[in-house]
């Protein structure tokens, strides 16, 4: 058991996130105060760095069953877990602060397969995730503890491993009179939500479908690379999306699944991206319109499951959005219009930003996590218990 307490009255941390859009490593410095529910988090520097092109290539081939190789698997295990270094050591020196004052680091690792429910076909398949990023690389470049592998330990109880920010949505975000969803849009979205005055058992939270992924297949398959992703919107504010492709792809059987559920790159991933497109073409489609489509399936797919899942049950007023699709104006403009009753708002409003916020609740992860409190939520993941989630490494 552990008996950490952190030496000062505060703790300082770097979260560290990589997510499945493979842009980049995210790392907030983050101050701590408080514990449990009472926790409070103060951003105290974000910085971000992005791959490269060669690196995304060598990613996305690990996240690919068949051409994934386990040399390189191996290897790149232990690689990202120095280029994690690198970007929380970059935070800390920006922050103007020294590793030495620094207690904790704690990271969520690059996903590669994410596998709650896996296939029937072989015997060995058991329920499982794999995030790379050795933590002992981590610990050893930076010089102080490393936090990280959250997901397997709510998933050893039964449960989806995902998603876990709920969790700190709770900590941080609860409000006593107001209904909140937040929706965050990274490559999948993912939402929690938090009824007016929730405590830990009334939180529900489940990945929505795509956020920015299949956008950003489209828009690099019909700009011929020249493009990574639709900067603001701009190419889908020229289209109209196609209400008959768009009912087709709102038809996939992951949208009207009740949660608790995750999903990632598996269904929503290149091959999903590729039928979308064979079927744009046969309809004569516009590269504009294409986008426009696939933007609206993003925008489409959030407030069906709030529709759905969430508002015959309780009252949400605010929808607080994050994310790099926060970025992206039509799809704002079109989560909007499709939630006429809710106030759909930007997280920077409420002292987390967007971009930053996942790398803050992955520090208070791994603060809890020191600390020994319970940072799982069974109600959100289906799991049997609450876990004590994370794995640590020292330097
Ligand atoms: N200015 C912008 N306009 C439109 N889209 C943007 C903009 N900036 C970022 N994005 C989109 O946001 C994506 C990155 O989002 P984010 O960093 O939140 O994802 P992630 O953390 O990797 O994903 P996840 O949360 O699913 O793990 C980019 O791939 C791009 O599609
Ligand atoms: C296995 C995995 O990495 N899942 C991610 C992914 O990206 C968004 C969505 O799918 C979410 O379930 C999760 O990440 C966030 C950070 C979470 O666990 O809350």
């Amino acid at each position: 058991m552990l008996s950490w307490r952190p030496r000062r009255p505060y703790a300082l941390a770097v979260g560290l996130m990589s997510g499945t859009s493979l842009d980049g490593v995210d790392a907030a410095v983050v101050r701590f105060e408080g514990e449990g529910l009472g926790t409070t988090a103060e951003l105290l520097h974000f910085h971000t760095q992005p791959y490269d092109e060669p690196l995304r290539e060598a990613l996305r081939r690990l996240c690919e069953p068949g051409a994934a190789d386990v040399q390189d698997l191996c290897g790149m295990n232990a690689w990202l877990g120095g280029r994690f270094a690198e970007a929380a050591r970059a935070a800390v020196s920006e922050a103007g602060l020294a590793m030495a004052d620094i207690d904790f680091v704690s990271s969520h690792g690059q996903t590669v397969w994410h596998m709650p429910e896996p296939p029937a076909n072989s015997p060995f398949l058991a329920p499982s995730t794999l995030q790379l990023g050795d933590l002992s690389v981590l610990a050893a470049r930076t010089g102080v503890p490393a936090v990280g592998d959250f997901r397997p330990a709510d998933m050893a109880h039964g449960g989806q491993g995902a998603p876990l920010v709920p969790y700190g949505d709770l900590v941080l975000l609860r409000h006593p009179d107001r209904g909140r969803l937040l929706q965050n849009i990274g490559g999948i979205g993912n939402c929690t939500v938090l009824p007016a005055g929730a405590g830990p058992d009334d939180v529900a939270g489940f990945d929505t479908g795509p956020g920015n992924m299949v956008i950003d297949r489209v828009v690099q398959r019909l700009t011929d690379g020249r493009l990574a992703y639709d900067a603001d919107g701009a190419l889908a504010a020229q289209g109209t999306a196609h209400e008959g492709l768009l009912a087709e792809l709102l038809a996939h059987p992951y949208f009207v699944q009740p949660p608790p559920k995750s999903t990632g790159r598996e269904l929503f991933g290149s091959d999903y991206a590729a039928e979308l497109l064979a079927r744009a073409e046969s309809l004569g489609l516009s590269t504009a319109d294409a986008v426009a489509t696939a933007t609206a399936l993003t925008a489409r797919s959030i407030a069906d499951a709030l529709r759905r899942f969430v508002l015959p049950h309780l009252r949400i007023d605010e929808v607080i959005v994050s994310g790099g699709g926060a970025r992206n104006r039509t799809l704002m403009r079109m989560l909007a219009e499709r939630l006429p009753e809710q106030r759909v708002a930007d997280s920077g409003e409420f002292g987390l930003p967007g971009d930053a916020k996942e790398a803050v609740l992955f520090a208070l992860l791994g603060y809890h996590f020191l600390l020994g409190i319970p940072n799982s939520l069974p109600s959100v993941t289906g799991a049997s218990r609450a876990a004590v989630m994370g794995k640590l490494a020292l330097p």
